[in-house]
């Protein structure tokens, strides 16, 4: 079966992930575009999928017969109504991160899609699909014993000004947000949020970096230092420390270079090739699930405790250092 995909949002994730489904991958074509800028939508047809449909309306594409299955690569602030749309119309539903802006929002699509019972929302944390992350985390299961504490750091080397202090929760920090619990299997109970002296490259709206201090039910405390001005680079580190032995993530396949009589190692800039693979993949399982009307991978569970523990964040960047409480409702059967 080849599964229908209509992609809401084309902007510079909606039109990569068409890119994918339409040279890369298997098993699925993208039949219908839509994008509040329809422009938008036309130069991704023109470029991509000459026989897709535009829609200038995303809830028209959900509804519509020859669309199987739904993309939702818009803006972060809309993704909560064009998901609820596609539970209501029983459809799957891949959603970029984040699941919703709030955890309220999130927390309706729980909810939708619980009361529909049966798993339709894919939510677009690919770093679980990272060969990277996916081996950390078969050493964390089997070989370094029991996790004690996380040392983590996300590096952008610059943001637009429009990139405000939360957005370093919400934008950022959400990847290792859902990563991290995913890899120990453990769920946060506090954040605190410390900030030094602002970097010299730090626009004036925007106070970077910040270290996010995390604690778990198991008692793991882990620390990300989120500096979204490095300069250097796109660097993502992650070292977890455990009873018997320490893992740390991969480095990005590199040539090491012996040159001008210096041992030299590139350095990524930008976050679109450093998990290039794990978009194939995360793609890949969506597909796979759609031919069968359900979805997998990171659920809409995973979205909604990433959004409490992002607003519980962003508490705590105003609570000069004190620890704000995090708390999850029960977990519906579904998500078991
Ligand atoms: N998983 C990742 O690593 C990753 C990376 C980048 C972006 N993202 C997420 O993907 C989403 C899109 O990011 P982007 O970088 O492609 O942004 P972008 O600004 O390049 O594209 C967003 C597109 O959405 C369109 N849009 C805005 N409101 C809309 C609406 N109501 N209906 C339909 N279309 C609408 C805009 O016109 C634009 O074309 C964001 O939620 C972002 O957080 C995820
Ligand atoms: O939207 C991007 C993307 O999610 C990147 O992976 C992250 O490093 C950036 O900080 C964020 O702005």
């Amino acid at each position: 079966m080849t599964v229908r995909i209509g992609v809401i949002g084309t902007g510079m994730i909606g039109r990569d992930h068409t890119r994918r489904i339409q040279q890369v991958l298997a098993g699925a074509e993208v039949v219908a575009l839509s994008d509040y800028n329809p422009d938008a939508a036309r130069a991704v047809q023109a470029d991509l999928a000459p026989a897709a449909q535009v829609y200038e309306k995303g809830e028209d594409l959900i509804a519509a017969p020859e669309v199987d299955a739904i993309l939702v690569c818009s803006t972060g602030a809309t993704h909560e109504p064009y998901v609820l749309a596609a539970i209501a119309a029983g459809k799957p539903v891949f959603c970029e991160k984040p699941l919703a802006t709030t955890a309220d929002g999130a927390k309706r699509i729980v909810d939708a899609e619980a009361a529909f019972g049966r798993r339709l929302v894919q939510v677009g944390f690919m770093r679980r699909y990272d060969a990277g992350y996916v081996a950390l985390k078969a050493a964390v299961d089997s070989q370094i014993g029991a996790p004690i504490m996380v040392h983590a750091a996300h590096r952008n080397p610059t943001v637009p000004e429009h990139y405000l202090t939360p957005m370093a929760i919400h934008d950022t920090l959400i990847h290792e947000i859902d990563v991290l619990r995913w890899l120990l299997n453990d769920d946060y109970v506090s954040a605190r949020v410390l900030f030094p002296r602002k970097a010299a490259r730090s626009h004036g709206k925007l106070r970077d970096p910040q270290v996010v201090v995390l604690e778990t039910a198991k008692g793991v405390l882990i620390d990300v230092e989120i500096f979204v001005n490095c300069h250097y680079g796109y660097d993502i580190q992650c070292e977890i420390v455990g009873e018997d032995g320490i893992a740390k993530l991969p480095e990005p396949m590199a040539i090491q270079m012996r040159l001008d009589a210096k041992l030299q190692n590139p350095i990524l800039t930008d976050w679109k090739d450093r998990f290039v693979d794990s978009y194939d993949v995360e793609l890949n399982d969506f597909i796979k699930a759609a031919a069968q009307g359900t979805a997998a991978g990171p659920s809409s569970w995973d979205g909604y405790v990433a959004a409490i523990t992002s607003d519980a964040c962003v508490a705590a960047q105003e609570a000069d250092g004190e620890a704000v409480a995090i708390s999850l409702p029960a977990r519906p059967a579904l998500y078991n």
